[in-house]
């Protein structure tokens, strides 16, 4: 969001390869809002492409990104699930390659962050982090949606602001955001989509940011971007996601959300804060393997969810062949066997009431503490059954940290409401209004509503 006030904001470190990061104290009652209300002036219903968008004249074939055969076309969807979802086609093609293309940045930005001066990444409980990653992605997704569908068509809600990068002091840092969006532009015919014909500006930056200034709201169709969600997760290293949903009339059509350090076992969600040694230890990557990193992405009505693998492995393999695979959530209804996801950070989430929950419906695993929407991801492909986040009285949740995630629970076969067992509210601007206590998303509705009923029976007498 273009206004989000930074209470506090310092540059704490330069790191690795000139990224810098900030620590900010966000308080989120100081965010005003401005600008007008969402557009919903691109066409509501696309024609049916299930190839590229008019914005690419691409040297890469839509059938080679997105492999089709005579029995699937690309993403994996039927055509005819496609026309019943309401022809999102061109939509979905867009958004699921710039978030393969902001995975890559990412990788690229956390690469240079780990190992490299991280005993001067501070966090606190009340503190959020903003990066070079999440300036940049926000920027790249902007700039790359208006390419494809016209700056007037195009009403984004993201996170972030230009406020700290436009300072005086800043030239630095947003040198560092200029020529991260540029290298990742730069490849963008990898993906299917056009490069600019020359690299960006700072300021052509600077205004693809800050044109994602939308409020949301009831009507019309509007982008949620999380550039980078669970950034405390991505300085440490360790998992986050980066989050883009389509909204429209206040319904969420389609939901993208690129995971890209998703292991390829699920026992390694656990490992928080030892991601990457333990992976470089325990697999090193084989050329051609799908070594870690995904994008899940689903369509509204489709009842489908789909992963795909990295279409370039930062690390190492350069581009692959990749093929989107279904995703289902679990089947499992035994609360005995049942895993739940919760936030790492207590301050997000209150782990003593979440514990006193578990232990209620008969849980008997640990909590599976991760970073970011990636707790969603788990569900949506069934490494994990339940996920639980009650943040502390005042705190309101944002569209951006739950759409995406939302919508692929949804279409894999499971459910998401707040604590009251309604659906989450998308219609009332930037945040999710009148949610009720916390968020509960399960892999089915057995589970669901017995923690539905658990937490009623305990609320009162938590100290929420
Ligand atoms: N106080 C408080 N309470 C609840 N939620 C908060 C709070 N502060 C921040 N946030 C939002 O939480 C997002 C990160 O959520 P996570 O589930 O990844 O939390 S955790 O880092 O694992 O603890 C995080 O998203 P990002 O800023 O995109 O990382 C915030 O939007
Ligand atoms: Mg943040
Ligand atoms: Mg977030
Ligand atoms: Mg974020």
């Amino acid at each position: 969001m273009a206004t989000a006030t930074l209470a506090t904001c310092a540059i704490i470190s330069t790191v690795g390869r000139g990224n810098f990061y900030l620590m900010k104290a966000l308080a989120p009652k100081d965010r005003a809002f401005i600008g007008g209300s969402a557009s919903s002036s691109s066409p509501a219903s696309a024609p049916l492409n299930l190839g590229f968008s008019d914005c690419n004249p691409s040297p890469i074939s839509p059938l080679t990104f997105f492999p089709a055969s005579p029995m699937a076309s690309p993403f994996g969807f039927q055509r005819s699930d496609l026309m019943e979802a309401g022809s999102y086609a061109e939509e979905l093609s867009v958004a699921v390659r710039v978030v393969q293309m902001a995975c890559s940045l990412c990788q690229g930005v956390q690469e240079g962050l780990f190992g490299r001066r991280r005993e001067q990444v501070k966090s606190k409980d009340d503190a959020s982090l903003v990066t070079v990653a999440d300036w940049g992605v926000q920027a790249t997704v902007s700039w790359v949606l208006s390419q494809c569908f016209g700056s007037e068509n195009v009403s984004i809600v993201a996170e972030e602001d230009t406020q700290t990068l436009s300072g005086k002091d800043a030239s630095g840092l947003l040198e560092s955001v200029v020529k991260t969006v540029n290298g990742c532009l730069v490849e963008a015919h990898k993906y299917g989509l056009k490069a600019p014909q020359k690299p960006l500006g700072s300021n052509e930056v600077l205004e693809a940011i800050g044109r994602c200034n939308s409020n949301g709201g009831p009507k019309g169709r509007f982008w949620v971007l999380d550039p980078v969600d669970g950034t405390l997760g991505f300085v440490r290293g360790d998992q986050y996601a980066i989050a883009l949903a389509l909204i429209e009339d206040g319904e969420v059509v389609l939901g993208i959300l690129g995971c890209p350090n998703y292991p390829m076992k699920k026992q390694w969600l656990n490992y928080h804060q030892r991601y990457y040694r333990l992976i470089s230890k325990i697999s090193p990557p084989v050329a051609g393997s799908w070594h870690k990193g995904c994008v899940m992405y689903a369509l509204r009505g489709s009842g489908k969810a789909w992963m795909q693998p990295l279409v370039y492995d930062h690390n190492k393999f350069g581009l692959h062949n990749i093929s989107p695979k279904p995703i289902k959530v679990s089947s499992v209804d035994d609360p005995a066997f049942a895993t739940f996801c919760e936030p790492v950070e207590k301050s997000n989430s209150k782990h003593s009431f979440t514990a006193g929950l578990a232990q209620s419906v008969g849980l008997r695993k640990q909590p599976l503490r991760v970073y970011s929407m990636v707790k969603y991801a788990a569900i949506a492909c069934g490494d994990a059954e339940i996920f639980m986040k009650f943040a502390k009285a005042g705190y309101k949740e944002k569209i951006w940290d739950h759409a995406a995630g939302v919508i692929l629970i949804h279409e894999a076969g499971g459910v998401v409401t707040d604590a009251g067992g309604k659906p989450l509210d998308f219609t009332k601007g930037i945040y999710l209004e009148g949610l009720d206590r916390g968020i509960v998303a399960c892999s089915g509705s057995l589970l669901h509503d017995k923690i539905i009923t658990a937490v009623d029976a305990s609320w009162d007498s938590s100290k929420l």
